[in-house]
């Protein structure tokens, strides 16, 4: 059984260990509530420090099998951008809101909440999260149109604080290919006033020369410890 691609110049890739991926998503929703609640409870010292010893009793029972950092998860896909613990996109990743973004027509669009483990100013959104959600939602619009590349260039303007606990919606568009080079443009607004953006901004993605690409992934294995393959190629397209 296999996945269709949302991206259609893309091939399908495996379907995942359909109880992995169940059992990932729920503690990542587990942790995502933990993470939530811990900079909110008001529960007394005591009953903090009884948890902190739980947590600590729990996170040891998942320290038993680890992967390093040149090992992908064994839900991973890069060449299809299936990325389960991605800090914005990630179902397993707990800090993660986590956003979804899909395309529609020559636009990505994604829709979000953010909670209080992302606060910069209080009851707004810290402004490093919204260049992280501005990284992720400008990379996406470059991969959903059959472009990859990293970040070489991300210039913001920050029109108005990002409320909390408030629906928001995220939009881009490529403004230019051109060799290994994808600008995108986009912006962060209130779903309620979707054309008034808080956040906008400007990215370049490049796709990497082949002496960096073997020097960042070089030594990347899938989680079975096959050689991993790569996001793209090295002309700027996706796989
Ligand atoms: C769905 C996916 C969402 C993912 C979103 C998140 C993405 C990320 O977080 S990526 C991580 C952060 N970024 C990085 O770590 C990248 C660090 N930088 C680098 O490794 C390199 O500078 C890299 C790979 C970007 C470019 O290096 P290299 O391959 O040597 O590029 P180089 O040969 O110098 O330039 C190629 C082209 O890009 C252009 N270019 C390079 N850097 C820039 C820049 N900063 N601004 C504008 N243009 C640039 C060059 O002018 C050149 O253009 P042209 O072909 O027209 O002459």
């Amino acid at each position: 059984m296999t996945t269709t691609s949302p991206w259609a110049e893309h091939p399908a890739a495996p379907d995942p260990d359909p109880d992995l991926q169940a059992a990932v998503t729920e503690l990542g929703a587990a942790v995502r509530d933990l993470l939530e609640t811990t900079v909110t409870t008001t529960v007394p010292a005591g009953e903090q420090a009884a948890v902190a010893a739980g947590v600590r009793g729990l996170t040891a029972r998942l320290a038993a099998a680890t992967r390093g950092r040149h090992t992908l998860s064994a839900l991973d896909d890069l060449p299809t951008f299936r990325r389960t613990y991605s800090p914005v996109t990630g179902v397993g990743n707990g800090f993660a809101p986590p956003v979804q973004f899909r395309r529609e027509g020559d636009t990505v669009v994604g829709e979000t909440v953010l909670g209080l483990r992302h606060e910069g100013p209080p009851a707004h959104c810290h402004g490093g999260v919204s260049a992280l959600l501005m990284d992720q939602l400008l990379g996406s619009a470059a991969f959903l149109a059959g472009r990859w590349g990293m970040t070489a260039h991300l210039v913001l303007t920050y029109h108005g604080a990002v409320p909390l606990q408030t629906p928001l919606v995220l939009t881009a568009r490529i403004t230019e290919t051109s060799g290994r080079k994808t600008v995108v443009t986009g912006g962060i607004a209130l779903a309620a006033e979707p054309d008034r953006e808080l956040v906008s901004g400007e990215a370049v993605f490049v796709s990497p020369r082949p002496e960096l690409l073997e020097l960042y992934f070089g030594a990347l294995t899938t989680a079975d410890g096959s050689p991993a393959p790569g996001h793209g190629a090295t002309d700027g397209t996706a796989l």
